[in-house]
């Protein structure tokens, strides 16, 4: 049983554009994902595709006006408002995109030692900051004495000491120096080793495949493919939707092929057809009438309907 299930999630917002004019907007539509524990599931996607607001779904931290479809399930329990308030900082943890989380009021040695759940709290404290490589003066800094950098190693301290069963991480990296970036993957992968699930939230599809064990592709609101990080290989043959292989060949080493696709900015998600077939050379006429769902395929999952 997977320890973390989401199925068929639907976000949406509801904006009052003038008066009392409303204006409905779907931004995460019919999404899948499941993690295991001890397993590492990499969520890339483009810039605004929704993979921050799957994360404020699980943690139960979307905003008011935003309303949610579909099932959550956490260790075989729905995964309730009231329920996912108990959990979080405790059996869930989260590191959040925005550095602007931390309290600025508060030294930041203590916002790590308050989220200690076994064990000394000083101590974990010490121990994650020179894990990351955070002098040990630091734990005396308030949050705007630090650098982005900085920051955002004490938020993946704050969501690691907690010695949660499932973490949630929005991109944890950007502004750490390359040293840096690499300790904090070694750290979720041996946090994984112990039995840790991880959803690993980035935009970067190398950091991704370093520790990966499944990489979910995101466009426009929804999962295109589920693949294991092994099928991201060669030319991307084992890769199942055309929107993956195009992300796989568009890095460096792949010779930047296709960039055309992988740069495409995802749109809203429309009601008709494929979020993708706009840009995709294996459309047809069935993919502009009806998306298709998410099916299985050779150990992974894939929402196309030319896929093989
Ligand atoms: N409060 C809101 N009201 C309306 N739309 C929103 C709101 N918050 C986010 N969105 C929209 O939802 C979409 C997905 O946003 P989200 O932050 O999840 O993207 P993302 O994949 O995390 O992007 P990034 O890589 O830039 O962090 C975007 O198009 C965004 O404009
Ligand atoms: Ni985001």
């Amino acid at each position: 049983m997977p320890l973390l299930e989401v199925r068929e999630l639907s976000v949406t917002f509801t904006q009052y554009d003038r008066g009392l004019r409303r204006k409905k907007t779907t931004v995460i539509q019919d999404l899948s994902l499941s993690v295991e524990r001890g397993e590492i599931v990499a969520v890339v996607g483009a810039s605004g595709s929704g993979k921050s607001l799957l994360a404020h779904a699980i943690l139960g931290i979307l905003p008011r006006n935003a309303s949610v479809a579909g099932q959550m399930h956490f260790d075989g329990q729905p995964l309730t408002a009231s329920r996912i308030r108990q959990l979080r900082g405790r059996r869930i943890a989260f590191v959040p995109q925005s550095v602007q989380s931390l309290d600025p009021l508060m030294r930041v040695g203590r916002q790590v030692r308050q989220a200690v759940r076994a064990g000394d709290p000083a101590e974990e404290q010490r121990k994650a900051f020179a894990r990351y490589g955070l002098a040990p003066q630091t734990e005396r800094r308030y949050p705007f004495q630090l650098s982005g950098g900085m920051a955002r190693r004490v938020l993946v301290s704050i969501a690691t000491v907690s010695g949660a069963e499932l973490l949630v991480a929005d991109e944890p990296t950007p502004g750490m120096d390359p040293a840096v970036v690499q300790e904090t993957l070694r750290a979720f992968k041996a946090f994984a080793e112990n039995g840790t699930a991880i959803v690993f939230i980035t935009h970067d599809l190398e950091a991704a495949l370093a520790i990966a064990d499944k990489v979910a592709v995101f466009y426009a609101g929804t999962t295109l493919e589920v693949a294991r990080a092994v099928d991201f290989e060669g030319e991307g043959d084992r890769l199942r939707h055309p929107y993956s292989r195009a992300l796989w060949q568009a890095l460096p080493q792949n010779g930047f092929a296709v960039p055309a696709v992988a740069a495409s900015e995802p749109s809203a998600w429309s009601a008709e057809g494929c979020s993708h077939a706009r840009h995709c050379e294996m459309a047809t006429d069935v993919c502009a009438q009806a998306a298709p769902k998410l099916r299985e395929l050779r150990d992974g999952m894939v929402r196309c309907y030319h896929a093989t």
